[in-house]
């Protein structure tokens, strides 16, 4: 038995409130993982026998999320909790969603379609541990396996194969010889996967603490080779420098691809991988910065044209490409960052309305903003004043091509 505290604690009311009712109720899945491991808890998942209709009879804040496949979020506290009904899949012909589910009224047959048995626990309110198929052992032994036939459960969802990699990589886990091949044999199945599916767990892979040996995997079992960009290009992962160590976005990772590989542009990668906009612009920002320091090291331009977001990461990615003595610390870019006397070009001390009452007898054109380019670069390199008159008099020795 566990002693359950935060986060479980506040859970423990739901789980009670379902029993009152007359209903089996278990935390189940990567929360009862997370605490055997003493990892930090994520979403807290409940099981249970009632039904979505009874479930949301019984508590007053739900949102119905996924009623047909049996989830109602339950709203306790200012927290959500995920409670979904004990079921067994039907077939899954689109490798991706069950035709159809079937509730049940035990959780024994529940936790026999899932995953991974690090992932198919269950635990009561009072800590005990509901254990099938061995996870706590594979939990000791550090070892992936899949709950029974490993080709059934990596068809009926080929994002499976890729969660083995992610969790290797986030817990340091070696997958299982069986489990292994299995993946070899369906990992062709991946294609039918959403890639925004993909990309979520490809991130995970990628921030885990065992990082290096979730790239192991993704190279040993050749499950790259189905990825976007990456079925056309096989040989980006192998030039990913080694060891790495963990990347925090999306973004990140494009940005290192693309330093390995400048043929595939950004967009080509947020195309293929139906990337957000914010992830556009960090990846677009990453990508220039890590090509501005390969020609002219760290400078004011660099520090000026980078988001101050984007910090952490570009040193991130730049310590990868780096020998270690010339690494670069978040202090040295502070202290560039601090001494900067613009941040954007709206700061600089003359606008475009200055520049055409100097040159009161031309037209406007582009030569205006080009001037204002060359203006904003010589300020940010303190080569001039942010001043008006220093930047007239910076003019005057340096006038513009009117065009
Ligand atoms: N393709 C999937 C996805 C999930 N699960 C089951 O659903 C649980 C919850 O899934 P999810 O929240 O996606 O992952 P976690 O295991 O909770 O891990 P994490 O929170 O770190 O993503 C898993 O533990 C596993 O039992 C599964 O069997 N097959």
């Amino acid at each position: 038995m566990i002693m359950l505290n935060h986060p479980f604690e506040e859970a423990t009311a739901i789980i009670e409130e379902l029993e009152i009712h007359g209903h089996q109720a278990y935390f189940v899945g990567g929360c009862v993982r997370d605490l055997l491991l003493n990892r930090s808890i994520g979403d807290i998942d409940i099981a249970t026998s009632a039904k979505p209709q009874a479930v949301q009879e019984i508590f007053q804040k739900v949102i119905p999320v996924g009623i047909d496949h049996g989830t109602v979020i339950v709203r306790h506290n200012k927290q959500s909790y995920e409670v979904t009904t004990f079921r067994i899949d039907g077939s899954y012909s689109d490798k991706r969603h069950p035709d159809d589910v079937q509730f049940i009224q035990t959780i024994d047959q529940d936790l026999k379609r899932r995953d991974f048995t690090i992932n198919a626990l269950a635990m009561d309110k009072d800590g005990s541990i509901i254990d099938l198929f061995n996870g706590r052992d594979d939990i000791k032994h550090k070892l992936i396996r899949t709950v029974g036939n490993g080709y059934e459960r990596f068809t009926e969802d080929a994002l499976r194969i890729i969660r083995a990699l992610r969790f290797s990589s986030q817990l340091g886990f070696v997958i299982e010889d069986k489990t292994l091949d299995n993946i070899k044999q369906v990992q062709h199945q991946i294609k039918d996967l959403a890639v925004e599916r993909i990309a979520n767990e490809i991130v995970k892979l990628f921030a885990g603490d065992f990082v290096n040996l979730g790239i192991d995997y993704l190279k040993q079992t050749n499950v790259y080779k189905h990825l976007p960009i990456m079925i056309e290009y096989p040989y980006i992962v192998e030039r990913i420098p080694a060891p790495i160590k963990p990347l925090h976005s999306f973004a990140e990772i494009i940005a290192l691809f693309h330093h390995v590989e400048s043929e595939v542009s950004i967009q080509e990668w947020i195309r293929q991988w139906k990337c957000s906009n914010k992830t556009r612009i960090e990846a677009l920002q990453l990508a220039d910065a890590l090509t501005y320091y390969r020609k002219y090291g760290l400078d004011n331009w660099l520090v000026y044209s980078l988001h101050h977001d984007y910090y952490n990461g570009f040193i991130r990615l730049q310590n990868l490409l780096l020998p270690c003595p010339s690494k670069i610390s978040r202090h040295e870019i502070d202290s560039i960052e601090d001494q900067l006397c613009i941040q954007t070009k709206k700061d600089l001390a003359l606008d475009g309305n200055d520049i055409h009452q100097l040159f009161p007898n031309t037209k406007k054109g582009p030569w205006v903003g080009h001037l204002l380019d060359r203006i904003e670069k010589e300020v940010v390199f303190d080569n001039v004043t942010n001043e008006k008159l220093m930047i007239k008099e910076w003019i005057n020795w340096n006038p513009p091509e009117i065009d």
